[in-house]
């Protein structure tokens, strides 16, 4: 059973847009999504997909002025936003895309000791913070004492030592060392192999497939496709999305061929698929009507021509 599930998630915000008008911005549509404990399900898309809102969503942090439908669940039972506030940093732990999500009064050390689990917190922080490279010195600092890396260095350390069942990490590693950004991926993927369930939103492709079993493409504020990890491979001919095919092309190590058009914004939707602007396979069926996602050969597709 799914450790996390998400089905028909939507995100909208009201948004004035001169004078007094009001209009409904559709920033998530209809989104699916499910983590298994033992998984790493790599969320990727580019900037602006709708990535952070899946994050912030689950972990019932949206701003006021987002309404969500849909349903998340969480180990079996629905996790509205009282759930979610209870099992946070207990057995749902975030590592957010911003380090400004460091508390700015407390020393880096106590932070971390906050969410640990175990009896002895402080060995636990100290022996992750040499993992990380952090110093001894490190664990009495204030957050605006942290170079961006070390600050994200930080942000992963106490994740990993929750005990959390499921961590979702936004846009985890940028601005991290190499050797760090190795560090972090091997943490989750260790921390996937004992049992926890990982959402590993990325717009790193190399990095997502390092470490991931399966990968939700997001496009546009949903998920086109779920793919096996081991289907980003050749010419991509076992992938079930043209997007999906056109983003593996668009790699330099492939056939870096680029693909045209832009990603449409949230308030300029087209009403049918949501690629079909910018689709080499498109036919007139497409623009009538937004496909559903179905069942393709072990993974999932919202294309009416995949098979
Ligand atoms: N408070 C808000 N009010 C209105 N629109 C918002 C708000 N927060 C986010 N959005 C919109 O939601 C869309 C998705 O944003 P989100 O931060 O989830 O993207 P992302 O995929 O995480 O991008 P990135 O890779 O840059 O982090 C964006 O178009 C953004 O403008
Ligand atoms: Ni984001």
């Amino acid at each position: 059973m799914a450790l996390l599930k998400v089905d028909k998630l939507s995100v909208s915000f009201m948004q004035y847009t001169g004078g007094l008008r009001q209009q409904i911005v559709q920033t998530i549509t209809d989104l699916h999504l499910s983590v298994n404990a033992g998984e790493i399900v790599a969320v990727f898309g580019s900037s602006g997909s709708g990535k952070s809102l899946l994050a912030h969503a689950i972990m019932g942090i949206l701003p006021d002025n987002a309404t969500m439908s849909g349903t998340i669940h969480f180990d079996g039972r629905i996790l509205d936003q009282d759930r979610a506030l209870s099992l946070r940093g207990k057995e749902i732990a975030l590592v957010p895309q911003s380090v400004n999500y460091l508390d700015p009064l407390m020393r880096v050390g106590a932070q971390v000791r906050t969410t640990a689990v175990g009896e002895d917190r402080a060995s636990a922080q100290r022996a992750i913070f040499k993992r990380y490279r952090l110093n001894d010195n490190v664990e009495r600092m204030f957050p605006f004492q942290l170079s961006g890396g070390m600050a994200r260095r930080v942000l992963v350390s106490t994740a990993a030592i929750s005990g959390a069942r499921l961590i979702i990490a936004d846009e985890p590693t940028p601005g991290m060392h190499p050797d760090d950004v190795t560090e972090a991926l091997n943490t989750f993927r260790e921390l996937a192999d004992n049992g926890c369930a990982v959402l590993f939103i990325t717009h790193d492709i190399e990095a997502a497939l390092r470490i991931a079993d399966r990968i939700a493409v997001f496009y546009a504020g949903t998920t086109v496709e779920t793919a096996l990890a081991a289907d980003f491979a050749g010419d991509g001919e076992r992938l079930r999305h043209p997007y999906s095919k056109a983003l593996w092309q668009a790699l330099p190590q492939n056939a870096f061929v680029p693909i045209p058009g832009a990603q449409p914004r949230p308030d300029h939707l087209p009403s049918g698929c949501l690629f079909a602007p910018r689709c080499a396979r498109v036919t007139d069926a497409c623009t009538e009507s937004r496909p559903e996602m179905r069942e393709v050969r072990g993974g999932s597709a919202r294309c009416i021509h995949a098979s």
